[in-house]
């Protein structure tokens, strides 16, 4: 099916999100929307989805004018949508969720629960998909619970189908499948949107590439087009895929983990054994695919984990046992993997956001009143320094596109006073130009003095940012290794073997 947006506005009060944008996309055709944050990427698709009422414009499928009102007209249309956050309900299987999807739409076969069985196994078959009816999908590795969503559009009888940031929450070897996947939809005929701020996938699965900034299309890029050319064609300038940065100034040992073990409440060890340490002016990154004890351990570091053992010292003070609370004031900053749950509020205000954990320390409260005018002048700064796109400091921070969420998250917890920096995944869902940006900042804070953290899947910042990595399978350190270790070595230790030389 043909899918074309004509002329597509949609305001939100007076910011334009979309501005008269137009777009083609052919059957047997993957194509990728690419634009810097705040650019108008999801906005664009929840119109074409019914989810916003477009200002002005049309959406036409084979040549008709579509009307919609909702996601159930998008649906009927043809038009498939795989999310970054799932829409399925964990404790059923794949077949249960599969047929409630359809129920909602009033499709034949709807409620009968093994006809929606049938229909997974024919289309898991069709395309290779390998995905069990029978399992319950809280069960599934997060790679397997995308391609449920993707058979829920399939079996939907999908022609158009869309792709939001589908590879953030992957594994390198998952989007690698997930690629695989989007080449065969594309060979079975169906017309293809994808977003991703990731230029390797870009130039991996584009036929067509369209670039969009500040709601307004600004040109066609070729998929032979060069990482520089597709990032300064988003950004608006050139940018510096590189991180600038010069060897450490070290000093002492001021983070001190020994014999640290995680379990959750049912008794599973997630991290164990784990001794390492972190020198002021340091970067240590955590390398390892996704699910490998890195969540737990940077949950412990921050106190959130209920049974921690081991010592955790901080410049000589032992952090195991302490509350977040305690932790926090320690000087302890953290940009957690999931901003949308540990984050941020998202009814708050930016500016609330920006003060999360300082609004009852000085400059912000002064004899028990809140400082609105420093409040003020310090979050116009922060969004100003940080790029934050949004139309002010008191939007809400659940109506910023999801790279500029994460800015805020980052800008928070970089202008407090630290003395510890754990930065899990600090650039999930952030362009290229705020990536260059962010990188910057974590390198500046190591260079006066901070010891840092980052944990990271994306073994591309892992290196840029490391003075050493720490590689981690099954809750166990493999090795540390220094930063220029080749990528196969880490490769391979990221599947547990250990390279002659490392250090355990
Ligand atoms: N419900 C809403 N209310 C008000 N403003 C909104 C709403 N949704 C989005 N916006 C604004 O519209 C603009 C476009 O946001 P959108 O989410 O479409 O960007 P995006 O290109 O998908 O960005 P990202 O790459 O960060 O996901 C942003 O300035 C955003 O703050």
């Amino acid at each position: 099916m043909k899918l074309e947006l004509r002329g597509i506005t949609k305001r939100f009060g007076t910011l334009t999100a979309n501005d008269r944008i137009s777009l083609t996309v052919e059957p047997g055709e993957i194509h990728c929307l690419l634009g810097e944050n705040g650019a108008g990427k999801s906005t664009l698709m929840n119109v074409l989805y019914g989810l916003y009422r477009a200002d002005e414009g049309e959406i036409v499928l084979n040549d008709e004018v579509q009307h919609f009102t909702g996601p159930g007209d998008a649906m009927a249309a043809g038009i498939g949508m795989v999310h970054q956050h799932f829409m399925l309900i964990p404790v059923f299987t794949v077949a249960e969720n599969v047929m409630l999807g359809n129920e909602a739409t009033g499709f034949a076969g709807s409620l009968d629960l093994e006809a929606s069985r049938q229909r997974v196994v024919e289309i898991s078959e069709r395309f290779g998909f390998h995905v069990n009816p029978d399992s319950v999908v809280e069960e599934l590795p997060v790679g397997v619970q995308q391609r449920v969503e993707i058979i829920k559009a399939l079996s939907r009888d999908a022609e158009v189908l869309v792709f939001d940031e589908p590879t953030a929450v992957l594994t390198p070897q998952e989007t690698d499948e997930l690629m695989g996947i989007m080449r065969q939809l594309k060979e079975a005929g169906k017309a293809i949107v994808f977003i991703t701020h990731k230029l390797r996938e870009v130039r991996e699965v584009a036929d067509k590439i369209t670039v969009i900034r500040l709601g307004k299309v600004v040109g066609e890029a070729e998929p032979t087009a060069s990482n520089k050319e597709l990032a300064a064609m988003m950004v608006g300038r050139p940018v510096e895929l590189t991180v600038r940065k010069g060897p450490p100034k070290l000093g002492d040992e001021a983070l001190i983990v020994t014999d640290l073990r995680v379990i959750d409440h049912l008794g599973h060890v997630h991290v164990d054994d784990i001794s390492f340490t972190i020198k002021r002016g340091e970067v240590l990154a955590v390398a390892g695919v996704q699910g490998n004890g890195q969540t737990e351990l940077t949950e412990a570091l921050l106190g959130l984990q209920d049974h921690v053992t081991g010592s955790i010292e901080l410049d000589g003070h032992q952090l195991v046992g302490r509350s977040v609370r305690q932790i926090l004031d320690a000087g302890v900053g953290f940009i957690p993997e999931d901003r949308q749950t540990d984050g941020l509020v998202g009814p708050m205000t930016i500016a609330e956001n920006f003060m999360l954990d300082r609004s009852h320390t000085e400059p912000f409260v002064r004899r028990g009143t809140l400082q609105l005018d420093t409040l003020e002048k310090f979050a116009t700064k922060l969004l100003k320094q940080y790029d934050v796109r949004a139309p002010g400091i008191t939007t809400p921070a659940g109506q910023l596109s999801g790279g500029n969420q994460q800015k805020v998250v980052v800008a928070r917890e970089l202008s407090r006073d630290l003395r510890l920096l754990v930065a899990a995944q600090p650039t999930r869902g952030v362009d290229v130009g705020s990536i260059e940006f962010i990188h910057t900042q974590i390198v500046a804070t190591r260079d006066s003095g901070v010891p840092v953290l980052v944990v990271s899947t994306e073994l591309d910042e892992v290196v840029a940012l490391a003075d050493r990595i720490m590689v981690l399978y099954r809750g166990h350190i493999v090795g540390i290794v220094p930063p220029d270790t080749p990528r196969e070595v880490l490769g391979l230790m990221m599947t547990g073997e250990r390279p002659e030389g490392a250090v355990a």
